[in-house]
């Protein structure tokens, strides 16, 4: 289980010598089990990506703690990741003179273990994810935006990491492309017991692919409700917001 527990997070304002600081997370608690998938959306600038860095281990909240069974996210010279990413930017998420296989192994080499080893598992990440055993030796710039990011998925499921983050996954993509990788995603979800955090602004995407989803305002938890229940929404502002964005 993951634990977010009163976690705070400020940004300097309005440039570099000055001293202003504006709050951008105010008091996070919440609580991850793995294997769900715990979907997060709010209205631009409320915090979802800075939330998502945290969890990532890729910046630190100035107070409060993010554990993973009791433990740091982040463990320095073990090449273990908690949790790996996917984000909506996804030709700059692989290196564009990487080919497919060098993308995968080099999420395969964040682990120790033998080289040829990885290399064998190359061919079964691609399966996994639907792609071509063709697509191993091409370029990023060879393949359709759908297909970088089911190497993206590839990459990210190569960790072994118990839980994806994935930071508007689907946006960037063309509507029946998105279609295709939500389906892929509940594919892993299901039969791997694979989890995600998936941060969007679809709620038609969040509620086929969430078990719980939380509702963020200006940097705090304004609701954290079940999928089923997503239309008896306690709060205003969550209702106000989910019938703005249902209609
Ligand atoms: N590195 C940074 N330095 C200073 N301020 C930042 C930084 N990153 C984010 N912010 C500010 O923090 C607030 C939250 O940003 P964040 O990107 O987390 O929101 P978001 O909910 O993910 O928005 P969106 O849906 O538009 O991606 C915003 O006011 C943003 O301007």
């Amino acid at each position: 289980m993951l634990v977010v527990d009163q976690v705070n997070k400020y940004y300097r304002k309005g440039g570099m010598f000055s001293r202003e600081r504006q709050q951008v997370l105010n008091n996070i608690n919440f609580q991850y089990n793995l294997g769900e998938c715990l979907g997060i959306i709010g209205e631009s600038g409320c915090g979802k990506s800075t939330l998502g860095r945290l969890l990532l281990g890729i910046e630190k909240p100035e107070s409060g703690s993010i554990l993973l069974h009791g433990e740091e996210l982040v463990k320095k010279g073990t090449g273990k990741v908690a949790m790996s990413a996917v984000f909506q930017d996804y030709t700059s998420s692989i290196n564009p003179f990487f080919t497919v296989e060098q993308a995968i192994m080099e999420a395969l080499n964040m682990k120790p273990g033998k080289r040829k080893l990885k290399a064998s598992k190359v061919d079964y990440y691609l399966q996994h994810v639907g792609l071509e055993l063709s697509c191993r030796n091409k370029y990023p710039h060879e393949l359709s935006g759908g297909q970088v990011q089911r190497v993206c998925i590839a990459r990210a499921i190569a960790t072994e990491s118990p839980c994806i983050l994935l930071d508007e996954a689907i946006s960037s993509l063309d509507g029946s492309v998105q279609i295709q990788i939500l389906e892929l995603l509940k594919k892993l979800k299901d039969r791997d017991k694979l989890g995600y955090i998936f941060i969007t602004h679809d709620i038609q995407s969040a509620a086929y692919l969430c078990n719980r989803v939380m509702i963020m305002r200006n940097g705090e938890i304004e609701e954290i409700v079940n999928i089923e229940h997503l239309k008896d929404v306690q709060s205003p502002y969550a209702r106000k917001m989910l019938e703005m964005i249902m209609a």
